[in-house]
C-alpha cells in the first residue's frame, strides 16, 4: 500500500447562518500521518465527513491523488475509515466483516481469504478470524475494525476518534500500534481527536482547529514550542498563564512587571509575541510547567518569581509543585520537576523563588485570550 497525497483546498461548511468549517487549507503528503485536534464543536468530525465524502462541502475541493473527489461518492474515494465506535457487524464473524469491503469490491473468495488473512496477522489478530464481535475485548473490536479498513489497501486511511472507547493503557498500546501500522503500510492517515496527548505521540503533523478554523499548522515540536497564539499555548501541552505590564523592549528583549515589583525579562519578539504592543499594554505570560525551577527564596537569580509552597504532589517521573505568587492576585504557578529519588527539599509555606528560564517564556497580548 503506498499513500496519496491528500490537498483540502479552502474547505468549508455551513448549517443554516452557523459555519462549522470556514474555508480550511490543508496540504497532506502521501504517507503522513495528520492529525486534526481540537476541542468538542471545533469542526474536526465535520471536516473529516468532507473528506470522507459523507457530507458536501458548502464551499472548497478536496484533491485526492491528483483527483478532484469533492463531488465523487464515499465509495468511489478508495478511503478507509475507522470510527470510535467499531461499527461491526454483530452478526458477522472476524474474518466475514473484514472481507465485507472486498467483496463490495467483488473480489475473488480465494483471493478473500488470502487478504483477510494477512490483515488479521497485521493487527495481530491471527487466531479469532472465527470469533463473533460480541466474544472479543474492546481493543480486539478495534482491531479487528482497523483490519477491515486496510484490507482493500486505501492509500488514505480517516480515524475519527478511534480509540476514544478505550481505558488508558489500552489506548495508550493502540496509539503505537496503528502507528507502526501506518509506517509500515505507507498510508496516508489523517486522525481526528481532542486529545493532545495522543496527538502528540502518533502525529507527523497537527492541525489544531478552533472554531471551524485552522488555529496552527505544525510538528508536534513546533506547536509545543512555538504557539502561535495563547490558545494553542494552552490547548497543546501544560502552560501557565500570568498577567502583566509591558514595560518595553530593548536589545530584542521584552520587558515586563508582575503585580508591583517583579520584573522578567523574555528572549524576544522570535518567541512567540507579535511585538504589537505599547508600554503599558497587559499582556500575557506564558511559562510551561517543566520549563520552571525552584529556588529558595532570594537565590532563584534573574527572572525569579517569589512565592510560597501550597502543595507538592509525586506525580512518578515528576514532582509538581503549586506555589501560590507573592504578587500580583496571588495566582497559582504549577512547577514541574523530575523526580531524580531524592526528597522535596521544600516543606508547604516554604518561601521560594520559581525560576524561569527565559527561552520557556512566551508573550502574548491579552486581547486574543
Ligand atoms: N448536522 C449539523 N447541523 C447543524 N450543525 C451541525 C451539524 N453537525 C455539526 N454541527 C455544528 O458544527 C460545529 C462543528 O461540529 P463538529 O462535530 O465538526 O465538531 P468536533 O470538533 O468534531 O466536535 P466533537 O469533538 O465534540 O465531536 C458544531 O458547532 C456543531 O454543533
Amino acid at each position: 500500500m503506498i499513500g496519496a497525497p491528500v490537498f483540502i483546498d479552502r474547505i468549508g461548511k455551513a448549517y443554516g447562518s452557523q459555519t462549522a468549517v470556514g474555508a480550511v487549507t490543508l496540504d497532506i503528503s502521501a504517507g503522513e500521518f495528520l492529525s486534526i485536534l481540537g476541542p468538542s464543536g471545533s469542526g474536526k468530525t465535520t471536516l473529516l465527513t468532507m473528506i470522507a465524502g459523507f457530507e458536501s462541502p458548502s464551499a472548497g475541493r478536496i484533491i485526492i491523488d491528483g483527483r478532484d473527489v469533492t463531488a465523487v461518492s464515499p465509495d468511489r474515494r478508495n478511503i478507509g475509515m475507522v470510527f470510535q465506535r467499531y461499527a461491526l457487524f454483530p452478526h458477522l464473524t472476524v474474518a466475514e466483516n473484514i472481507a465485507f469491503p472486498l467483496k463490495m469490491r467483488g473480489i475473488r473468495k480465494d483471493l478473500r481469504a488470502e487478504r483477510v488473512g494477512r490483515a488479521l496477522d497485521l493487527v495481530q489478530l491471527p487466531d479469532y478470524a472465527k470469533r463473533y464481535p460480541h466474544e472479543l475485548s474492546g481493543g480486539q473490536q478495534q482491531r479487528v475494525a482497523v483490519a477491515r479498513a486496510i484490507v482493500f489497501e486505501p492509500p488514505v486511511l480517516l480515524m475519527d476518534e478511534p480509540l476514544g472507547a478505550l481505558d488508558k493503557k489500552l489506548r495508550e498500546s493502540m496509539q503505537i500500534e496503528i502507528k507502526q501500522l501506518q509506517r509500515r503500510l505507507g498510508a496516508t492517515v489523517i486522525y481526528v481527536t481532542h486529545d493532545q496527548e495522543e496527538a502528540l505521540t502518533m502525529s507527523d503533523r497537527i492541525a489544531v482547529m478552533a472554531k471551524g478554523q485552522l488555529a496552527q499548522l505544525g510538528t508536534p515540536a513546533d506547536l509545543y514550542c512555538n504557539p502561535q497564539s495563547a490558545f494553542v499555548a494552552d490547548f497543546i501541552g501544560k502552560m501557565n498563564f500570568l498577567t502583566g505590564e509591558f514595560l518595553g523592549e530593548t536589545a530584542g528583549r521584552q520587558t515586563i512587571r508582575l503585580g508591583d515589583d517583579v520584573v522578567i525579562d523574555t528572549p524576544g519578539a522570535a518567541h512567540g509575541f507579535e511585538g504589537s504592543a505599547k508600554i503599558g499594554d497587559r499582556v500575557r505570560l506564558a511559562l510551561r510547567p517543566e520549563r520552571l525551577g525552584l529556588a529558595a527564596r532570594g537565590a532563584g537569580g534573574q527572572n525569579a518569581l517569589p512565592g510560597r509552597i501550597e502543595t507538592s504532589v509525586f506525580a512518578g517521573s515528576f514532582d509538581l509543585h503549586l506555589v501560590r505568587s507573592d504578587f500580583g492576585s496571588g495566582e497559582i504557578i504549577q512547577v514541574q520537576i523530575p523526580a531524580d529519588g531524592k526528597r522535596v527539599p521544600f516543606a508547604m509555606g516554604a518561601l521560594v523563588d520559581v525560576i524561569a528560564e527565559r527561552d520557556g517564556l512566551r508573550l502574548f497580548a491579552v486581547a486574543e485570550a
